[in-house]
Protein backbone atom coordinates (compact mmCIF):
# COMPACT_ATOMS: atom_id res chain seq x y z
CA UNK A 1 0.00 0.00 0.00
CA UNK A 2 2.33 2.40 0.80
CA UNK A 3 4.65 2.33 -2.30
CA UNK A 4 5.12 5.91 -2.83
CA UNK A 5 8.27 7.05 -0.74
CA UNK A 6 7.49 8.44 3.14
CA UNK A 7 9.73 11.24 2.78
CA UNK A 8 12.57 12.46 0.47
CA UNK A 9 15.03 9.86 0.44
CA UNK A 10 18.62 12.17 0.40
CA UNK A 11 22.24 10.91 1.97
CA UNK A 12 23.29 12.88 4.77
CA UNK A 13 27.24 13.65 5.94
CA UNK A 14 27.00 13.19 9.74
CA UNK A 15 29.17 15.66 11.32
CA UNK A 16 32.46 15.26 13.23
CA UNK A 17 32.69 16.97 16.73
CA UNK A 18 35.80 19.10 16.70
CA UNK A 19 35.37 19.62 20.19
CA UNK A 20 33.42 18.39 23.40
CA UNK A 21 29.92 18.76 23.15
CA UNK A 22 28.48 21.38 25.12
CA UNK A 23 24.72 22.02 24.49
CA UNK A 24 21.38 22.26 25.73
CA UNK A 25 19.06 19.78 23.79
CA UNK A 26 14.83 20.18 23.97
CA UNK A 27 13.60 16.57 22.72
CA UNK A 28 9.92 16.93 21.11
CA UNK A 29 7.25 14.16 22.91
CA UNK A 30 7.52 11.01 23.38
CA UNK A 31 6.09 8.76 20.12
CA UNK A 32 4.87 6.06 22.93
CA UNK A 33 2.26 8.12 25.20
CA UNK A 34 1.21 10.71 21.79
CA UNK A 35 0.04 7.19 19.80
CA UNK A 36 -1.78 5.33 23.16
CA UNK A 37 -3.25 8.71 24.05
CA UNK A 38 -4.98 9.01 20.63
CA UNK A 39 -5.83 5.40 20.92
CA UNK A 40 -7.35 6.22 23.96
CA UNK A 41 -8.87 9.49 22.93
CA UNK A 42 -10.45 8.29 19.68
CA UNK A 43 -12.23 5.36 22.32
CA UNK A 44 -13.25 8.25 25.33
CA UNK A 45 -16.71 9.25 25.52
CA UNK A 46 -16.04 13.10 25.19
CA UNK A 47 -13.45 15.34 23.76
CA UNK A 48 -9.62 15.15 24.59
CA UNK A 49 -6.74 17.68 24.58
CA UNK A 50 -3.33 16.73 24.13
CA UNK A 51 -0.75 19.57 24.83
CA UNK A 52 2.48 18.87 22.84
CA UNK A 53 2.10 15.40 20.87
CA UNK A 54 5.17 14.62 18.89
CA UNK A 55 4.62 15.66 14.80
CA UNK A 56 6.43 12.45 13.02
CA UNK A 57 5.43 10.00 10.68
CA UNK A 58 4.17 7.42 13.28
CA UNK A 59 1.89 9.90 14.76
CA UNK A 60 0.35 11.06 11.46
CA UNK A 61 -0.16 7.81 10.25
CA UNK A 62 -2.08 7.36 13.52
CA UNK A 63 -4.15 10.58 13.07
CA UNK A 64 -4.87 9.70 9.63
CA UNK A 65 -5.95 6.24 10.57
CA UNK A 66 -8.49 7.04 13.33
CA UNK A 67 -9.71 9.76 11.06
CA UNK A 68 -10.50 7.49 8.36
CA UNK A 69 -12.42 5.37 11.05
CA UNK A 70 -14.51 8.52 12.07
CA UNK A 71 -12.75 10.57 14.54
CA UNK A 72 -12.13 13.69 14.30
CA UNK A 73 -8.77 15.61 15.19
CA UNK A 74 -7.78 19.59 14.60
CA UNK A 75 -4.21 20.53 15.67
CA UNK A 76 -3.31 24.65 16.77
CA UNK A 77 -1.80 26.36 14.37
CA UNK A 78 0.89 25.98 15.62
CA UNK A 79 0.52 22.51 16.21
CA UNK A 80 1.17 21.88 20.10
CA UNK A 81 -2.56 21.13 20.43
CA UNK A 82 -4.30 18.46 19.42
CA UNK A 83 -8.40 17.94 19.80
CA UNK A 84 -9.80 14.65 19.66
CA UNK A 85 -13.57 14.15 19.37
CA UNK A 86 -13.88 10.66 19.56
CA UNK A 87 -17.50 9.52 16.79
CA UNK A 88 -18.57 5.39 16.57
CA UNK A 89 -16.53 3.39 14.77
CA UNK A 90 -16.88 2.93 11.13
CA UNK A 91 -15.75 1.40 8.51
CA UNK A 92 -14.97 0.57 5.09
CA UNK A 93 -11.82 2.37 5.69
CA UNK A 94 -7.93 1.53 4.50
CA UNK A 95 -4.99 2.03 7.09
CA UNK A 96 -1.88 2.70 5.76
CA UNK A 97 0.54 1.65 9.32
CA UNK A 98 3.74 2.82 7.08
CA UNK A 99 6.34 1.17 9.39
CA UNK A 100 4.87 1.93 12.79
CA UNK A 101 4.48 -1.08 15.27
CA UNK A 102 2.36 1.14 17.25
CA UNK A 103 -0.11 1.57 14.38
CA UNK A 104 0.12 -1.97 12.69
CA UNK A 105 -0.78 -3.90 16.69
CA UNK A 106 -2.79 -0.86 18.21
CA UNK A 107 -5.35 -0.44 16.04
CA UNK A 108 -6.80 -3.64 14.48
CA UNK A 109 -8.30 -4.43 18.44
CA UNK A 110 -9.57 -1.35 17.62
CA UNK A 111 -11.17 -1.56 14.25
CA UNK A 112 -12.48 -4.48 15.54
CA UNK A 113 -15.07 -2.24 17.11
CA UNK A 114 -15.94 -0.54 14.33
CA UNK A 115 -18.71 -1.76 11.91
CA UNK A 116 -17.38 -2.71 8.74
CA UNK A 117 -14.49 -3.91 6.82
CA UNK A 118 -10.99 -2.80 7.17
CA UNK A 119 -8.24 -3.16 5.34
CA UNK A 120 -4.59 -2.68 6.63
CA UNK A 121 -1.33 -2.74 4.92
CA UNK A 122 2.07 -0.89 5.00
CA UNK A 123 5.67 -0.67 4.22
CA UNK A 124 7.39 -3.42 2.68
CA UNK A 125 9.51 -4.04 5.63
CA UNK A 126 6.01 -3.21 7.80
CA UNK A 127 4.80 -7.09 6.31
CA UNK A 128 7.99 -8.73 7.80
CA UNK A 129 7.47 -7.28 10.89
CA UNK A 130 5.42 -10.17 13.77
CA UNK A 131 1.31 -9.61 13.56
CA UNK A 132 0.27 -13.17 14.40
CA UNK A 133 -0.28 -13.37 17.84
CA UNK A 134 -2.50 -10.08 18.11
CA UNK A 135 -4.78 -11.33 15.15
CA UNK A 136 -4.73 -14.72 16.17
CA UNK A 137 -5.92 -13.41 19.62
CA UNK A 138 -9.03 -11.62 17.95
CA UNK A 139 -10.10 -14.51 15.90
CA UNK A 140 -10.47 -16.19 19.62
CA UNK A 141 -12.72 -13.66 20.88
CA UNK A 142 -15.06 -13.63 17.95
CA UNK A 143 -13.24 -11.10 15.01
CA UNK A 144 -13.34 -11.42 11.94
CA UNK A 145 -9.81 -11.28 10.12
CA UNK A 146 -8.56 -12.65 7.41
CA UNK A 147 -4.72 -12.98 7.83
CA UNK A 148 -1.83 -13.44 10.27
CA UNK A 149 0.10 -10.38 9.07
CA UNK A 150 0.36 -7.09 6.65
CA UNK A 151 -1.89 -7.06 4.72
CA UNK A 152 -5.04 -8.39 6.19
CA UNK A 153 -8.50 -7.05 5.97
CA UNK A 154 -10.76 -7.24 9.35
CA UNK A 155 -14.29 -7.22 9.47
CA UNK A 156 -15.98 -5.28 12.58
CA UNK A 157 -19.49 -5.95 13.72
CA UNK A 158 -19.58 -2.93 16.03
CA UNK A 159 -18.89 -4.55 18.89
CA UNK A 160 -16.20 -7.56 20.90
CA UNK A 161 -17.75 -10.01 22.83
CA UNK A 162 -13.68 -10.02 24.53
CA UNK A 163 -12.81 -12.40 27.36
CA UNK A 164 -9.85 -14.29 28.11
CA UNK A 165 -7.38 -14.66 25.50
CA UNK A 166 -3.70 -16.64 25.46
CA UNK A 167 -0.77 -15.34 23.56
CA UNK A 168 2.78 -15.32 23.08
CA UNK A 169 4.31 -11.90 23.43
CA UNK A 170 7.95 -12.91 22.92
CA UNK A 171 8.14 -10.93 19.67
CA UNK A 172 6.57 -7.92 21.07
CA UNK A 173 4.99 -6.36 24.15
CA UNK A 174 2.87 -4.11 21.72
CA UNK A 175 0.80 -7.46 21.31
CA UNK A 176 -0.44 -7.14 24.92
CA UNK A 177 -0.36 -3.26 24.82
CA UNK A 178 -2.89 -3.51 21.59
CA UNK A 179 -5.53 -5.70 23.52
CA UNK A 180 -5.78 -3.47 26.75
CA UNK A 181 -5.59 -0.44 25.22
CA UNK A 182 -9.04 -1.52 23.57
CA UNK A 183 -10.00 -3.92 25.88
CA UNK A 184 -12.58 -1.46 28.08
CA UNK A 185 -14.75 -1.02 25.36
CA UNK A 186 -15.58 -5.05 24.66
CA UNK A 187 -18.38 -6.60 26.66
CA UNK A 188 -16.81 -8.56 28.94
CA UNK A 189 -13.39 -6.14 28.86
CA UNK A 190 -9.98 -8.12 28.64
CA UNK A 191 -7.60 -10.88 30.31
CA UNK A 192 -4.80 -10.86 28.09
CA UNK A 193 -2.40 -14.13 29.32
CA UNK A 194 0.60 -14.34 27.63
CA UNK A 195 2.62 -18.12 27.18
CA UNK A 196 6.17 -18.38 26.22
CA UNK A 197 9.19 -16.77 26.36
CA UNK A 198 10.13 -13.44 28.44
CA UNK A 199 8.10 -10.72 27.08
CA UNK A 200 10.17 -7.67 26.08
CA UNK A 201 10.22 -4.40 26.76
CA UNK A 202 7.16 -4.44 29.78
CA UNK A 203 7.85 -0.31 30.78
CA UNK A 204 5.53 -0.10 27.61
CA UNK A 205 3.18 -2.37 29.12
CA UNK A 206 3.14 -0.71 32.10
CA UNK A 207 2.98 2.64 30.42
CA UNK A 208 0.30 1.11 28.89
CA UNK A 209 -1.56 -0.29 32.42
CA UNK A 210 -0.81 3.75 33.29
CA UNK A 211 -2.72 5.49 31.02
CA UNK A 212 -5.80 3.21 31.09
CA UNK A 213 -5.73 4.01 34.79
CA UNK A 214 -5.36 7.50 34.39
CA UNK A 215 -8.77 7.70 32.28
CA UNK A 216 -10.59 5.59 34.96
CA UNK A 217 -10.29 2.42 33.42
CA UNK A 218 -10.08 -0.78 36.26
CA UNK A 219 -6.65 -2.52 35.04
CA UNK A 220 -5.30 -5.50 37.31
CA UNK A 221 -1.69 -5.97 36.16
CA UNK A 222 -0.58 -8.22 40.16
CA UNK A 223 0.21 -11.31 38.44
CA UNK A 224 2.93 -11.61 36.38
CA UNK A 225 2.10 -12.47 32.44
CA UNK A 226 -1.45 -11.85 32.69
CA UNK A 227 -3.10 -8.26 32.39
CA UNK A 228 -6.82 -7.90 33.31
CA UNK A 229 -8.79 -5.13 31.63
CA UNK A 230 -12.53 -4.49 33.09
CA UNK A 231 -15.14 -3.15 30.62
CA UNK A 232 -15.82 0.69 31.39
CA UNK A 233 -16.39 4.09 29.63
CA UNK A 234 -12.89 5.46 29.06
CA UNK A 235 -12.71 8.93 30.44
CA UNK A 236 -11.24 11.84 28.03
CA UNK A 237 -7.90 13.24 28.48
CA UNK A 238 -6.29 16.65 29.03
CA UNK A 239 -2.67 15.54 28.96
CA UNK A 240 1.04 17.24 28.08
CA UNK A 241 2.45 14.61 26.48
CA UNK A 242 6.19 14.37 27.93
CA UNK A 243 9.67 14.42 26.08
CA UNK A 244 10.51 11.22 23.89
CA UNK A 245 13.35 10.20 26.46
CA UNK A 246 14.37 7.14 23.67
CA UNK A 247 14.58 10.44 21.10
CA UNK A 248 16.94 11.82 23.67
CA UNK A 249 19.31 8.79 23.59
CA UNK A 250 21.48 10.25 20.78
CA UNK A 251 21.78 13.23 22.14
CA UNK A 252 22.67 12.73 25.40
CA UNK A 253 25.36 9.65 23.90
CA UNK A 254 27.30 12.83 22.11
CA UNK A 255 28.22 14.10 25.38
CA UNK A 256 29.20 10.65 26.77
CA UNK A 257 31.40 10.19 23.66
CA UNK A 258 33.00 13.25 23.18
CA UNK A 259 33.74 13.57 27.10
CA UNK A 260 31.11 17.00 26.76
CA UNK A 261 27.82 17.83 28.51
CA UNK A 262 24.51 17.88 27.54
CA UNK A 263 21.39 18.74 29.13
CA UNK A 264 17.62 17.50 27.95
CA UNK A 265 15.32 19.92 29.81
CA UNK A 266 11.88 18.85 30.98
CA UNK A 267 13.04 15.40 31.70
CA UNK A 268 10.05 13.68 34.06
CA UNK A 269 10.85 13.08 38.03
CA UNK A 270 8.80 10.06 37.42
CA UNK A 271 7.71 8.13 34.17
CA UNK A 272 7.25 4.82 32.62
CA UNK A 273 8.87 5.41 29.38
CA UNK A 274 11.57 2.57 28.85
CA UNK A 275 13.87 5.91 28.23
CA UNK A 276 14.22 6.90 31.31
CA UNK A 277 16.72 3.66 31.55
CA UNK A 278 19.25 5.95 30.08
CA UNK A 279 20.40 7.38 33.65
CA UNK A 280 21.27 3.45 34.58
CA UNK A 281 22.39 3.02 31.28
CA UNK A 282 24.43 5.87 30.78
CA UNK A 283 26.10 5.65 34.09
CA UNK A 284 27.20 2.21 33.45
CA UNK A 285 29.44 3.85 30.59
CA UNK A 286 31.19 5.89 33.57
CA UNK A 287 29.12 9.06 32.40
CA UNK A 288 27.62 11.21 35.31
CA UNK A 289 24.24 11.34 35.17
CA UNK A 290 22.29 14.50 37.10
CA UNK A 291 18.38 14.57 36.92
CA UNK A 292 17.34 18.01 38.79
CA UNK A 293 15.06 21.25 37.97
CA UNK A 294 17.29 21.73 34.56
CA UNK A 295 16.21 18.69 33.22
CA UNK A 296 19.16 15.10 32.57
CA UNK A 297 22.47 16.43 32.08
CA UNK A 298 24.69 14.07 31.04
CA UNK A 299 28.68 14.56 31.32
CA UNK A 300 31.05 12.32 29.46
CA UNK A 301 33.77 10.43 31.38
CA UNK A 302 37.76 10.35 30.46
CA UNK A 303 37.10 6.92 29.24
CA UNK A 304 33.97 4.99 28.40
CA UNK A 305 33.69 1.77 30.50
CA UNK A 306 32.93 -1.30 28.72
CA UNK A 307 29.65 -2.55 29.52
CA UNK A 308 27.89 -6.02 29.98
CA UNK A 309 23.86 -5.57 29.92
CA UNK A 310 20.86 -6.87 29.56
CA UNK A 311 18.76 -4.68 27.33
CA UNK A 312 15.46 -6.38 27.07
CA UNK A 313 13.35 -3.73 28.91
CA UNK A 314 14.78 -0.94 27.09
CA UNK A 315 15.42 -2.75 23.51
CA UNK A 316 15.24 0.22 21.61
CA UNK A 317 17.92 1.75 23.22
CA UNK A 318 19.92 -1.13 21.76
CA UNK A 319 21.64 1.09 18.47
CA UNK A 320 21.94 4.58 20.27
CA UNK A 321 23.60 2.28 22.84
CA UNK A 322 25.97 0.03 20.49
CA UNK A 323 27.22 3.72 19.22
CA UNK A 324 28.58 4.27 22.57
CA UNK A 325 30.08 0.73 22.99
CA UNK A 326 32.11 1.30 20.21
CA UNK A 327 34.17 3.71 22.03
CA UNK A 328 34.61 1.94 24.93
CA UNK A 329 37.69 0.68 26.92
CA UNK A 330 36.89 -2.65 26.12
CA UNK A 331 34.50 -5.29 24.78
CA UNK A 332 31.05 -4.89 25.19
CA UNK A 333 28.41 -7.94 25.57
CA UNK A 334 24.43 -6.87 25.06
CA UNK A 335 22.13 -9.54 25.92
CA UNK A 336 18.03 -10.53 26.14
CA UNK A 337 17.10 -8.34 22.91
CA UNK A 338 16.35 -11.06 20.15
CA UNK A 339 13.68 -9.84 19.13
CA UNK A 340 14.64 -6.60 17.84
CA UNK A 341 15.33 -8.53 14.84
CA UNK A 342 11.73 -7.82 14.40
CA UNK A 343 12.02 -4.07 14.93
CA UNK A 344 11.57 -1.51 11.20
CA UNK A 345 14.72 -4.03 10.44
CA UNK A 346 16.53 -6.76 11.61
CA UNK A 347 18.44 -4.55 13.93
CA UNK A 348 21.33 -6.96 15.55
CA UNK A 349 22.31 -7.40 11.82
CA UNK A 350 22.30 -4.02 10.87
CA UNK A 351 24.25 -3.10 13.69
CA UNK A 352 26.92 -5.40 12.82
CA UNK A 353 26.92 -5.04 8.79
CA UNK A 354 27.22 -1.13 9.27
CA UNK A 355 29.84 -0.62 12.09
CA UNK A 356 32.05 -3.88 10.46
CA UNK A 357 31.70 -1.97 7.25
CA UNK A 358 33.38 1.30 9.11
CA UNK A 359 36.02 -0.85 10.44
CA UNK A 360 34.22 -2.60 13.90
CA UNK A 361 34.66 -5.63 15.46
CA UNK A 362 30.68 -6.35 16.06
CA UNK A 363 29.61 -10.20 16.47
CA UNK A 364 25.71 -11.14 16.56
CA UNK A 365 24.61 -13.20 18.97
CA UNK A 366 21.24 -15.18 19.15
CA UNK A 367 20.06 -12.34 21.73
CA UNK A 368 22.44 -9.78 21.03
CA UNK A 369 25.97 -8.35 20.02
CA UNK A 370 29.41 -8.48 20.97
CA UNK A 371 31.02 -5.22 20.08
CA UNK A 372 34.56 -5.01 20.43
CA UNK A 373 35.90 -1.29 19.74
CA UNK A 374 38.45 -0.84 16.71
CA UNK A 375 39.78 2.37 14.82
CA UNK A 376 36.86 3.45 12.62
CA UNK A 377 37.46 4.95 9.27
CA UNK A 378 34.44 6.79 7.25
CA UNK A 379 32.03 4.77 5.04
CA UNK A 380 28.26 4.24 3.87
CA UNK A 381 26.21 4.07 6.50
CA UNK A 382 22.98 1.75 5.52
CA UNK A 383 19.77 2.95 7.64
CA UNK A 384 17.46 0.04 6.44
CA UNK A 385 14.44 2.60 6.65
CA UNK A 386 15.27 2.53 10.37
CA UNK A 387 15.18 6.12 12.33
CA UNK A 388 17.58 4.43 15.24
CA UNK A 389 20.12 3.75 12.42
CA UNK A 390 20.07 7.41 11.28
CA UNK A 391 20.69 8.20 15.37
CA UNK A 392 23.47 5.33 15.49
CA UNK A 393 25.70 7.10 12.88
CA UNK A 394 25.25 10.18 13.95
CA UNK A 395 27.08 9.21 17.10
CA UNK A 396 29.79 7.23 15.79
CA UNK A 397 30.09 10.25 12.89
CA UNK A 398 31.34 12.54 15.72
CA UNK A 399 34.45 10.54 16.23
CA UNK A 400 34.49 9.09 13.07
CA UNK A 401 35.29 11.82 9.80
CA UNK A 402 33.39 10.79 6.59
CA UNK A 403 30.17 8.48 7.67
CA UNK A 404 27.40 8.81 5.11
CA UNK A 405 24.43 8.50 6.27
CA UNK A 406 21.91 6.78 3.46
CA UNK A 407 18.63 7.21 3.31
CA UNK A 408 19.03 9.97 6.86
CA UNK A 409 15.40 11.22 5.93
CA UNK A 410 13.99 8.38 7.33
CA UNK A 411 14.48 9.55 10.69
CA UNK A 412 10.82 11.27 10.37
CA UNK A 413 9.25 7.80 11.70
CA UNK A 414 9.40 9.54 15.12
CA UNK A 415 11.84 12.91 15.12
CA UNK A 416 11.80 14.65 11.77
CA UNK A 417 14.01 17.40 12.89
CA UNK A 418 16.71 15.23 14.12
CA UNK A 419 19.93 16.29 11.36
CA UNK A 420 18.32 20.21 12.72
CA UNK A 421 18.89 19.57 15.96
CA UNK A 422 21.98 17.58 15.90
CA UNK A 423 23.83 20.61 13.59
CA UNK A 424 22.68 23.07 16.09
CA UNK A 425 23.35 20.67 18.96
CA UNK A 426 27.44 20.17 17.51
CA UNK A 427 27.38 24.12 16.89
CA UNK A 428 26.37 25.69 20.46
O1 LIG B 1 4.48 0.12 22.89
C1 LIG B 1 5.35 0.88 22.45
O2 LIG B 1 5.16 2.11 22.32
C2 LIG B 1 6.67 0.32 22.11
C3 LIG B 1 7.02 -0.92 22.59
C4 LIG B 1 8.33 -1.55 22.31
O3 LIG B 1 8.11 -2.54 21.33
P1 LIG B 1 8.68 -4.05 21.47
O4 LIG B 1 8.03 -4.68 22.65
O5 LIG B 1 8.28 -4.67 20.17
O6 LIG B 1 10.16 -3.91 21.65
C5 LIG B 1 9.35 -0.52 21.82
O7 LIG B 1 10.53 -1.15 21.40
C6 LIG B 1 8.75 0.34 20.72
O8 LIG B 1 9.68 1.27 20.26
C7 LIG B 1 7.56 1.12 21.26
C1 LIG C 1 10.84 -0.42 17.71
C2 LIG C 1 10.48 0.84 17.48
O1 LIG C 1 9.31 1.27 16.92
P1 LIG C 1 7.87 0.64 16.70
O2 LIG C 1 6.94 1.47 17.54
O3 LIG C 1 7.62 0.80 15.25
O4 LIG C 1 7.92 -0.80 17.14
C3 LIG C 1 11.40 1.96 17.83
O5 LIG C 1 10.93 3.12 17.81
O6 LIG C 1 12.58 1.73 18.12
Amino acid sequence: MSSEHPHPSHDWPAPTAVAPIEATVTVPGSKSLTNRYLVLAALADDTSRLTRPLRSRDTTLMCSALQSLGTTITTSDDDTEWIVEPAPLQGPAQIDCGLAGTVMRFLPPVAALAEGTVSFDGDEGARRRPMAPVLQALRTIGVDVDGDGLPFRLTGAGRVAGGNVHLDASGSSQFVSALLLAGARYDDGITVIHDGKQVPSLPHIAMTVEVLRDAGVLVDDSDVNRWRVEPSPIRSLEVDVEPDLSNAAAFLAAAVVTGGRVTVPGWPSATSQAGDKLREILGVFGAEVTLDRHGLTVVGPERITAVDLDLHEASELTPVVAAIAAFADGPSYFRGVAHIRGHETDRLAALATELNRLGGDVTETPDGLIIRPQRMHGDVFRTYADHRMVMTAAVIGLRVAGVAVQDAGTVAKTLPEFTTLWARMIGA
